[in-house]
């Protein structure tokens, strides 16, 4: 079985997908469950909330994961990280991957961000979003993790004192097996720009207790996999919808534009005019009370980076990013008791946030909108679905189509 630990809930989403896309039957949990009786299931993908944050306590609990994980029948262990690599010189993935590969006392783990359905790429050990490295892509401006290198092993090498390497894509292509075997860094970036490239690589991990990366060589790995099995099936979730964003990522924006050009009711929250969360989350609500329509509306605090920085001036990143993922929690609360059964997340932390307050557990993967976006069903909550998106994932008109009465 794949046990994959992601650092973040939208990630859990998104390599949960790529599992099942390959046919593994795979369950989903907001945090490290408690003892229970699954369904049958060919992979497990936790999602933490451990990509910002203090590096101890993103290391106890990927710990944490990786023995239930171990406890549970996993032989395969995935490390999810953000297929931009998202990240700061402190941490978390330096910190989490040595802990990871000192448990499981592995000498050299395999990896690559690339996930070419995202449009994300490595070549020459560089990271491409889009075909524009990543340092020059929006990517540049994110207000927690802003990624100014493109080149793996460098922004590896800042969080953890371990050997770095890269196998450049004439070896991946042509020599992959030896090198591997070879191999004497303790992490290797490997080159990969398309799908197949992912599926050989997963060919040749299939036997490696941990690997890590994003989605696409999650799918790489799955597609190593015999004997997979079906589906977990879920019927689909029909009722009230609401978007509710806290991404500021160059695609949230546009979609958010979207919602506004086709005349969705939306409603701002502005940490600075109010900065406790409980009264801007109550103001929220009360605005959603007022509306007289039945259109899905739209709540966020997304904007672009000259405003952004205007507010984590005013406010600290910290403090501003905490007082904007309560008082999510607390709307989203809000909405699910007043009736809102399709809700709508963008952003990763947000996400956390909203999942958090809503005290969902897990849930079975369902169909997916958009790539590494798919509805989620959450256990013992037949009557409600949440789309928890990405921040740079989706169509344009994503949160649009996602939130009409048929969507
Ligand atoms: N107006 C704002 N001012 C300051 N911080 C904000 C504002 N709006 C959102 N934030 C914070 O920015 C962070 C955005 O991160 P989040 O993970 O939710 O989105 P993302 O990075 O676009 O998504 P992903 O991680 O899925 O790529 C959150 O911590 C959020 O609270
Ligand atoms: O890999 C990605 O880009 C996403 O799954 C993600 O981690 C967003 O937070």
């Amino acid at each position: 079985m794949i046990g994959a630990i992601a650092d973040d809930y939208t990630g859990g989403t998104d390599v949960a997908v790529a599992l099942r896309s390959q046919g593994l039957r795979t369950l989903l949990f907001f945090g490290v469950p408690p003892p229970a009786d699954l369904p049958g299931h060919d992979a497990v993908v936790i999602a933490l909330k451990t990509r910002t944050g203090e590096p101890e306590q993103a290391v106890a609990q990927s710990l944490a994961a990786l023995d239930w994980l171990r406890g549970n029948g996993t032989d395969q262990v995935y490390f999810k990280y953000c297929s931009t690599f998202d990240s700061t010189p402190l941490g978390n993935i330096g910190p989490v991957l040595d802990a990871l590969a000192d448990a499981l006392s592995v000498k050299t783990v395999a990896m690559t961000p690339s996930s070419p359905h995202h449009g994300r790429t490595q070549y020459q050990g560089h990271l491409f979003v889009g075909g524009t490295l990543l340092a020059e892509s929006p990517m540049r401006d994110h207000p927690v993790n802003p990624m100014r290198d493109s080149y793996l092993p460098r922004l590896l090498r800042a969080q953890t004192a371990e050997s770095v390497g890269v196998l450049p894509l004439e070896t991946v292509r042509n020599g992959l097996a030896d090198a591997l075997s070879s191999a004497n860094d303790r992490y290797l970036f490997l080159d990969a720009v398309d799908d197949t490239d992912l599926t050989v690589i997963g060919q040749a991990l299939r036997r490696a207790p941990l690997v890590a990366g994003a989605a696409g060589l999650a799918r790489g790995l799955a597609t190593a996999r015999p004997g997979t099995s079906g589906q977990l099936e879920n019927p689909p979730v029909t009722g009230p919808a609401a978007v509710l964003s806290g991404s500021c990522s160059a695609r949230t924006l546009e979609q958010i534009a979207a919602m506004i050009r086709v005349g969705r009711p939306a409603y701002r929250l502005d940490p600075v005019s109010q900065n406790d969360p409980d009264v801007l989350a109550a103001q929220a609500l009360a605005w959603y009370d007022a509306l007289p329509g039945s259109a899905a509306p739209l709540i966020y605090s997304s904007m672009g980076p000259v405003d952004l920085q205007r507010t984590q001036e005013v406010l600290g990143v910290e403090e501003s990013a905490w007082i904007l993922e309560r008082a999510s929690g607390l709307v989203a609360d809000g909405l699910v008791r007043r009736g809102v059964r399709r809700l709508i997340v963008a952003g990763g932390e947000t996400s956390g946030a909203v999942v958090g307050a809503l005290g969902v557990s897990g849930g079975a993967v369902g169909a997916e909108v958009d790539a590494g976006v798919p509805w989620i069903h959450p256990v013992g909550r037949p009557d409600l679905a949440l789309l928890l998106k990405s921040g740079n994932f989706g169509h344009v008109g994503l949160l649009v189509t996602a939130s009409r009465e048929d969507g």
